[in-house]
């Protein structure tokens, strides 16, 4: 059982951040620390203690945040104020934590104070930094930490990864992130899914036929290249992101929102998926790469000309598959899940095509088309939407697809927090849901690694795609041949 170690609003917070000058540190955890001071979501007392390799003191780092942070908060969330407030927070320490103690961070963090550490390095130096840690002797039983995704690159590192932290901290302190847990539109899924009983008689096999997930990115891999090269798209994406959606979707109510309950049903959706075998391989998946073409208006590289790209890459930007959740409430549904970058635009959502009526009444009603969809848009809008086959006004009887729509944006008028703000808020209150447990991710990391093997193994390059498209074409052929297309 792993129920949450409950943070003591009394004590004061340090926020630890390793990797304090990477681009995920930049771009998303300081810009998610600033919101959530400006809302007065941090403790009193907090602060943010970052540790990177440059020689730089404070001073030096807090140019580092005003010259690459600030520029990822909108205009109209920024205030001065709170931002020099916010930089009043932040602290400093070099280390190298292959070279070095970590005696300069036990100095700096308060005794007494409550440690959540964020390890935004790459996962390599996860042990290291947890030894380092504990024998610093700054984890103790209020202390959390988060682990970056990906977490390993196959099973055996996983669970290497797991055991070494496992060493100092208990399953209730450890918060391995999926961002995209932290999203409103993912977290909305499951009030739809649990929070309404009309769907739940229809959420089944026979009556969802299909059910679509896509997460398209226009961009591409930008600077990332060291990085990404060696981690293509099925574990940078499917892995976890595309696999947690599936999860949501696919899930059997859990008994409460206690982090067990919810984890548990994800844990036997995973262990569901059917297995691949090269043959199921070679049929039902697509990698893909894409090549020099247009992306917002404007030319740009392929990705063997992006820096940094290895020549003769074989590395995919885009994997599309067909997959099955071998349940009884799933029998014989295929799952297609699609992923990639510098596609037509960004676009993530998940189709839940429903089975025809038996019966064809109406004359326009073609045997192939699909009359209902339940659309839910994660990304860049945030909508769910209906679909539902409708008269056309006038006589006869001639009828049209329409859409009933729920625009989530012009629905609330709340704030919408990013989703980095939002999981940094439940570290810091102790609420392990939104975060995946160690049997989980290494669940995933068992049905992903045979297919990166027997890709390996057949030896074929990934498909080329030009930038600003849809992905190669055998990712429209592998839905043509069940009948279907992908949802635009
Ligand atoms: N960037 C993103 O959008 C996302 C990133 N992630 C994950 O987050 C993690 C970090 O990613 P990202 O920020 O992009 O990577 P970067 O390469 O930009 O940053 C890594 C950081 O780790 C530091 N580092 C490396 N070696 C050491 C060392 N020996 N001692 C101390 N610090 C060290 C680097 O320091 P230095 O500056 O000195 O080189 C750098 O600041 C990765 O696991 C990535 O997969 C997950 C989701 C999205
Ligand atoms: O984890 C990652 O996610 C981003 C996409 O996230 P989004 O919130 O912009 O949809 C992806 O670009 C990156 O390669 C990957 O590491």
């Amino acid at each position: 059982m792993t129920s949450s170690a409950q943070p003591d609003p009394g004590l004061p917070l340090d926020m630890i951040i390793f990797g304090g000058m990477g681009d995920l540190a930049a771009r998303k955890l300081l810009p998610a620390l600033y919101m959530a001071h400006l809302h007065g979501n941090l403790p009193h007392g907090t602060r943010i203690i970052s540790t990177g390799r440059q020689e730089l003191g404070r001073e030096g780092y807090l140019a580092f945040v005003e010259e690459k942070s600030r520029a990822f908060i909108s205009a109209e969330n920024f205030a001065d104020d709170a931002w020099q407030s916010f930089l009043r927070l932040i602290d400093y320490v070099r280390l190298d934590v292959q070279q070095d103690d970590l005696a300069a961070l036990a100095q700096a963090s308060r005794g007494g104070a409550e440690r959540v550490f964020y390890l935004a390095t790459a996962p390599a130096l996860f042990t290291t930094i947890c030894d380092k840690l504990a024998a610093a002797g700054l984890v103790d039983r209020q202390a959390r930490v988060v682990l970056e995704k990906p977490l390993g690159r196959d099973l055996a590192s996983a669970v290497e990864i797991n055991e070494a932290v496992g060493r100092h901290f208990a399953e209730s302190q450890i918060y391995r992130i999926d961002h995209y847990l932290g999203k409103e539109t993912v977290q909305n899924l499951m009030v739809l899914r649990f929070g309404n009983s009309i769907l739940e008689p229809l959420w089944r096999a026979p009556n969802i036929s299909s059910v679509q997930i896509t997460v398209a990115e226009e961009v591409g891999v930008g600077s990332r290249a060291g990085f990404y090269d060696s981690t293509g798209a099925m574990r940078d994406m499917v892995q976890n992101h595309l696999l947690q959606l599936l999860c949501i979707v696919a899930m059997e109510p859990p008994s409460s929102l206690a982090p067990d309950a919810v984890r548990d049903e994800k844990l036997k959706v995973l262990r569901a998926l059917r297995r691949f075998n090269l043959g199921t391989i070679a049929r039902d998946t697509v990698r893909g790469q894409y090549r020099r073409g247009v992306a917002g208006n404007q030319e740009v590289p392929g990705y063997p000309e992006e820096p940094n790209v290895p020549a003769g890459s074989g590395t995919e930007t885009f994997v599309a598959l067909r997959t099955y959740v071998d349940t009884w409430r799933w029998s014989k549904v295929p799952f297609y899940l699609r992923t990639g970058k510098r596609m037509g635009r960004r676009s993530s959502k998940i189709v839940v095509e429903f089975a025809n009526p038996p019966f064809s009444l109406f004359p326009e009603q073609s045997p192939g088309g699909v009359a209902n969809r339940l659309v839910i848009e994660l990304q860049p809008e945030e909508a769910i939407k209906l679909q539902v086959m409708a008269k056309e006004p006038g006589s006869g009887m001639h009828m049209q697809q329409v859409a009933l729509n729920l625009d989530l944006q012009s629905a609330f008028s709340q704030r919408r927090a990013e989703a980095y703000e939002r999981l940094l808020i439940d570290v810091v209150r102790g609420r392990l849901t939104h975060f995946m447990r160690r049997d989980e991710l290494e669940a995933a990391w068992e049905w992903v690694e045979p297919i990166i093997d027997g890709w390996g193994a057949l030896g074929e390059p990934p498909r080329p795609y030009a930038a600003g498209t849809w992905g190669p074409p055998e990712s429209f052929a592998l839905l043509a041949r069940d009948g279907y297309s992908w949802f635009e």
